[in-house]
């Protein structure tokens, strides 16, 4: 079953409700997203593998844990890079791939247009971003892509997500963790996410 870590610290919710108002502007998304994306960062990398090293301080020398696992980020074009920023203030040596998909507005199904991630994904941590999470096509595509190009390791990082996308994870991935700021009620008839905030790509890149 796909595990799902909820981001519950107060200031992360409170960021979120401000994100998901409508009077909230172009340039105060983009800083809540980054800002959200943060909290995503810290929790996304709660399990990542350590090691213990010799350090030595101006005092003496210690067996310090350092991380012994490689990160890449891979937003999913174009809301998940929003969430770059953030991630990299915490995970400043990630690498970062990029996948190109959009969901067509008839029949919700993503279409693919990019695709460009570093070597080695078989031994890194792969965290796939996306602010949106609703009927879970995007996210389950690009999953099944990164893993067609040797990626084991790999989580999900959103801000909202829906019941629905997250049962189609279940299904298509279970091995996949889901982190996440917000469990919402539902999607709407036009596979919008309810409450939501709209939608995250037009509202970052001021495209409505
Ligand atoms: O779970 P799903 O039903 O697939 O929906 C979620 C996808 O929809 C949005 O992208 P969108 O298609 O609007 O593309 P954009 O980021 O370029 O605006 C969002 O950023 C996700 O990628
Ligand atoms: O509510 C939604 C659903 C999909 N994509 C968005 O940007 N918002
Ligand atoms: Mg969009």
């Amino acid at each position: 079953m796909t595990a799902v870590k909820l981001v519950k610290h107060p200031l992360a919710q409170d960021a979120l409700a401000r994100l998901r108002n409508r009077e909230t502007d172009v340039p105060q998304f983009r800083a809540l997203i980054s800002q959200l994306a943060i909290y995503l960062a810290i929790t996304s990398t709660e399990e990542l593998r350590m090691q213990t090293v010799e350090i030595e301080t101006p005092v003496t020398k210690a067996e310090m844990s350092v991380a012994a696992e490689e990160i890449v980020l891979v937003p999913i074009l174009r809301a998940g890079l929003g969430m770059v920023e953030g991630m990299l203030t915490i995970l400043t040596r990630a690498t970062v791939g990029h996948l190109g998909l959009y969901r067509d507005h008839e029949t919700l199904q993503p279409i693919e247009y990019y695709a460009n991630t570093p070597g080695n994904l078989e031994e890194r941590m792969v965290i796939v971003l996306d602010p949106m999470l609703a009927t879970g096509g995007s996210a389950s595509a690009a999953l099944t892509r990164l893993k067609e190009r040797g990626a084991k390791r790999l989580l999900l990082a959103s801000i909202i997500a829906a019941p629905e996308g997250i049962e189609r994870l279940e299904r298509d991935h279970p091995d996949v963790q889901v982190v996440t700021i917000s469990i919402d009620q539902k999607l709407n008839e036009r596979g919008y996410i309810v409450p939501g905030l709209g939608d995250a790509g037009d509202r970052m890149f001021g495209t409505l």
